[in-house]
């Protein structure tokens, strides 16, 4: 069996260990303002906190310098108006444009009515001659498209802006922009960071995203049981060798491949191999395939030479199927059997192709890896659900499967049939090139056969994949599998 290190609460380097990072929906949000508002924390002490904490963020990042706090009806707009008040307490000259002004009697009014410095016109005007602009037109409450004007205004802006919550009109459950939304220099996310801020295009519209405490007593967020999280070693551990354990006991990995590609068979293999299966076999699914795919191989991968499905069947054994694969009758056999087998499976590329239209053909495998592309060609509709709400359409691909559904891009997404879902941030632009997604079907291979249950071994892939990539030009995919070692280290120095 793998060794899994085990955590050690006297060591000290894992203080290291992050905690799973939440991601909140809007609905999880007012949820837990709710309980706050229960334990007899009021919203009018988060809204202080949180105003304090955009007052502060702007004083820590700035001098002293003309502000204009955009406030609209809502609490967002709430959390303007009292940032605007610290800050002028603070001796910096602020001005408030609203944007209609909060329900009466509500917080929100209440903070507003507490201003009793400069108002300007909303408008265009306003914005021209400030040193700093605080967003806090609408947050987490944004129902529609950002309207006419208040995409005027902040069009208008040339200084550096700080959003309260979200850039307003960025849709913080999708990472979607409804309309518009402007660019921030600086996103203060309240308590913990929402799948917009992580999702494209909204990571590139926050800037550097500070998340702050509001305050909320102990236990709140456990108790809504989130289940989104941004990617990354607090959801995983990553399987390290141990000193017994021997090439058996690492999880075989099949390539099932053609010979189209060779250089995809070669590379699931490679990343198979680096990510640590103990055995790595390519199997050619087309006759006279195996003897191009001799050419490619690596030393320590096997070659068969078709029927691969003599392969099928067997302890320890994983199936990556798809790399360079021809989607003919043969191939979508080979499924069929490996299905039958109860083998664990990922399914990628060429057997993703198999099952266009017939998303029940993918029912018994562990993980599949689309990019958005294979995607839609499988699930149809949902892949224009993708387009706007990609972690619903992976959550809803991957309950109609059963299968872990890696939605690949910059903001790869992982979900799991159970509903959990992990949104990736690691991964730089050299990832996009030719293969580097067969080197990821092939540490998701090596990760089901270390031991990891499908979602992690999902998750815990996807982020070796990002960490293995080097950065700057001239990175190949063959970059991405020699790098897997230094993203092991990387790994085991930080958080084992
Ligand atoms: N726990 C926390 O995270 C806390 C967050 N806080 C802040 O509260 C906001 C969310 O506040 P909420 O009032 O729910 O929502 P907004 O302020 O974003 O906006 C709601 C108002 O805006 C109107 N609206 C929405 N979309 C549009 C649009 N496209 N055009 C015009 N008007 C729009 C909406 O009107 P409706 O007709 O839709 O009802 C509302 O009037 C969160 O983002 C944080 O900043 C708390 O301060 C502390 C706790
Ligand atoms: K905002």
């Amino acid at each position: 069996m793998p060794v899994f290190p085990r955590r050690d609460d006297k060591n000290p380097r894992q203080a290291t260990r992050p905690a799973p990072a939440e991601l909140l929906l809007p609905d999880e949000s007012r949820r837990l303002d709710q309980a706050a508002a229960e334990a007899g924390v009021s919203l009018e002490r988060l809204m202080a906190a949180a105003g304090r904490a955009v007052a502060r963020a702007a004083m820590r990042r700035w001098r002293p310098r003309p502000v204009v706090v955009l406030a609209g009806p809502g609490n967002n707009g709430g959390d303007g108006w009292v940032a605007a008040r610290l800050l002028e307490e603070a001796g910096w000259p602020v001005a408030v444009a609203a944007f209609g002004m909060p329900p009466e009697n509500s917080v929100a009014a209440e903070a507003a009515g507490r201003w009793r410095g400069v108002r300007v016109p909303f408008s265009p005007e306003a914005v021209g001659r400030a040193g700093l602009v605080i967003d806090a037109l609408f947050g987490a409450g944004l129902s529609r498209d950002l309207p006419a004007e208040a995409e005027a205004v902040l069009r208008a802006i040339r200084a550096p802006i700080l959003a309260v919550d979200v850039p307003s009109g960025l849709d913080g459950a999708t990472g979607q922009v409804r309309g518009f939304a402007p660019e921030a220099a600086v996103t203060v996310a309240l308590e913990r960071a929402r799948p917009g801020h992580v999702l494209l295009p909204g990571r590139d519209l926050c800037g550097a995203l500070e998340v702050v405490e509001l305050g909320f007593p102990p236990g709140l967020i456990e108790a809504l049981r989130v289940r989104c999280w941004r990617n990354g070693p607090a959801l995983w551990r990553l399987p390290v060798p141990g000193a017994a354990m021997h090439k058996h006991s690492r999880g075989h990995v099949v390539v099932a491949a053609g010979a189209t590609m060779p250089g995809a068979a070669r590379l699931a293999a490679a990343g198979a191999r680096r990510a640590g299966a103990g055995l790595v076999t390519v199997a050619a699914t087309t006759q006279g395939a195996a003897f191009l795919l001799r050419g490619v191989a690596e030393a320590g991968d096997i070659i068969a030479d078709p029927p691969a499905e003599a392969l099928v069947g067997g302890k320890g054994k994983v199936w990556v199927l798809g790399p360079g694969m021809v989607p003919d009758d043969r191939a979508r056999d080979l499924l069929a059997k490996v299905m039958e087998a109860g083998d664990r499976l990922v399914v990628d590329a060429g057997g993703l192709t198999l099952c266009a239209g017939a998303p029940e053909r993918l029912r018994g495998a562990s993980i599949i890896t689309p990019h958005g592309g294979e995607f839609g060609r499988v699930f149809g509709p949902l892949g224009d659900l993708a387009q706007t709400d990609k972690p619903e359409a992976a959550r809803q691909a991957a309950s109609l499967t059963g299968a872990v559904v890696v939605l690949k891009g910059s903001d790869t997404v992982v979900a799991a049939p159970d509903g959990r879902v992990a949104i990736n941030s690691n991964a730089p632009p050299t990832l996009a090139t030719a293969g580097s997604g067969d080197v990821l079907s092939g540490i998701c291979g090596a990760m089901l056969g270390q031991g990891l249950e499908p979602f992690e071994a999902a998750a815990a892939a996807v982020w070796l994949h990002g960490a293995a990539a080097p950065t700057g030009a001239g990175v190949v995919a063959e970059d991405v599998a020699a790098g897997i070692p230094r993203a092991f280290a990387q790994w085991t120095e930080t958080y084992a």
